[in-house]
Formats: C-alpha cells, sequence, structure tokens
C-alpha cells in the first residue's frame, strides 16, 4: 500500500489540530465551580486542587485534538486472510453529558484487506484515543470502526463496547451494575451470519 505520502500530509494535519490546552482557565473555571457549590478553594485540602484537575484533564482529554487514524500507522505485510481480534480492551472514558466516567472494555476485530495489518498495540492505542475525550458510547464505537475501515481499508471491521456509565450508577436513575453494550459494523460484518462468529468469538475467545 503506497501510504508514506499521506501518512506524512495526515501526520502534519494532525500536528495542526494539536491545541494545547488552555489548563489557567481550566484552573479558574474549577476555583468558581468551588466557589459556587459553597466551598472555600482556599483551605488546605482544595487549594492545589483546580492545578490537579487541570493537569488530570490534560490527561484524560488527551485525545481531542489527535487524529485517531495516525494510531494505525504502523502497518506490515501478513499472509493472514483471516479476522484479527483484540478483547477486553480496558478504556475509560467521559460521558459528554455530565462529565462523569464511562468505562469498560472494547472488543476490536477487523478483517485485512490485501494482508495490511497493524499492530496489535495500536489497536488499543485507538481506543483510547477516541475514549479521551468528552464522549457518548455510540460515537465512540463509531470512530474506532471508522478509523480501522479507512486506515486499513479493512475488509470488515466489528468493535463491540461494553461500559458502565457512573451517570446511570452514582446519580440521576441510580442503577449501578447496568451495562450498555453498542456495535459498530463494516463492510462483511454488516452482514449478520458473519458477524456471528466474530462475536461468538468474543464471548469465548475460541
Ligand atoms: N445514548 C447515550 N446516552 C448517554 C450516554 N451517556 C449518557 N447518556 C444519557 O444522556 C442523557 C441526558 O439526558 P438529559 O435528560 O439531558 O439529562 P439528565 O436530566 O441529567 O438525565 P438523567 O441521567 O436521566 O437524570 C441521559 O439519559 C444519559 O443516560 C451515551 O454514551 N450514549
Ligand atoms: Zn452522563
Amino acid at each position: 500500500m503506497a501510504t508514506s505520502r499521506v501518512d506524512s500530509e495526515r501526520v502534519r494535519a494532525s500536528r495542526e489540530m494539536d491545541k494545547p490546552m488552555d489548563t489557567a482557565r481550566i484552573e479558574q473555571a474549577i476555583r468558581m465551580i468551588l466557589e459556587a457549590i459553597g466551598e472555600d478553594p482556599d483551605r488546605e485540602g482544595l487549594v492545589d486542587t483546580p492545578a490537579r484537575v487541570a493537569r488530570m484533564y490534560e490527561e484524560i482529554f488527551a485525545g481531542l485534538h489527535r487524529d485517531p487514524q495516525e494510531e494505525l500507522s504502523a502497518r506490515f505485510h501478513v499472509e493472514h486472510g483471516e479476522v484479527v481480534l483484540v478483547r477486553d480492551i480496558p478504556f475509560y472514558s467521559m460521558c459528554e453529558h455530565h462529565l462523569l466516567p464511562f468505562f469498560g472494555t472494547a472488543h476490536v476485530a477487523y478483517l485485512p484487506h490485501g494482508n495490511v495489518v497493524t499492530g496489535l498495540s495500536k489497536l488499543a492505542r485507538l481506543v483510547d484515543v477516541v475514549a479521551k475525550k468528552p464522549q457518548v458510547q455510540e460515537r465512540m464505537t463509531n470512530e474506532i470502526a471508522d478509523a480501522l475501515a479507512d486506515a486499513l481499508e479493512a475488509e470488515g471491521v466489528l468493535v463491540v463496547v461494553d461500559a458502565e456509565h457512573l451517570c446511570m450508577s452514582m446519580r440521576g436513575i441510580r442503577k449501578p451494575g447496568s451495562r450498555t453494550t453498542t456495535i459498530a459494523a463494516r463492510g462483511k460484518y454488516e452482514d449478520a451470519r458473519l458477524r456471528q462468529e466474530i462475536l461468538q468469538l468474543i464471548r469465548f475467545g475460541t
């Protein structure tokens, strides 16, 4: 696959997307929230909290200005005409409605095109980049599938995400333990029969 020029254009484009986070504004905002809830932001336990939260946001929203396809830049040829599945990839994301975590596991499968595969760890990196921003589970699932389908021109892609949302557990409807499963299928795995085999593998591993 002739990818080097396309890849370097992509890297350049995504560098342009890179915006450092405005940590000073995050700190101001957290201080305001603490004041607004009736706390004293200057008491000992809270005095460093705005800076801590700013550092934390840099980490947990690190995927915000990144191009997911860049995570799949390692590509090589392996004679393998069957599915590649990495299952039980743990992830943490943030629900965009409440800014509370949702977290669980992602299972990522693709059927290579023209024997072009990517590194196994890159599938987990892809999940992380897509998870580390304000998200909803459906979009996260679709973004993983689209990045794989586009970057590898995979014959088929199936992504299954299973998560618990703290906005449903610790507040609101308060249903701890309830889980949400979302699926995104591309190419051959849009066919329910072909998808079934992969779902079986995800469930049982064999
Ligand atoms: N489809 C989808 N909904 C989500 C996700 N994360 C959170 N939500 C839902 O987003 C909805 C927001 O609903 P609103 O009525 O605007 O907000 P709310 O009053 O806080 O809703 P409750 O959570 O029901 O108290 C809730 O039903 C959440 O459960 C997600 O990843 N996907
Ligand atoms: Zn939520």
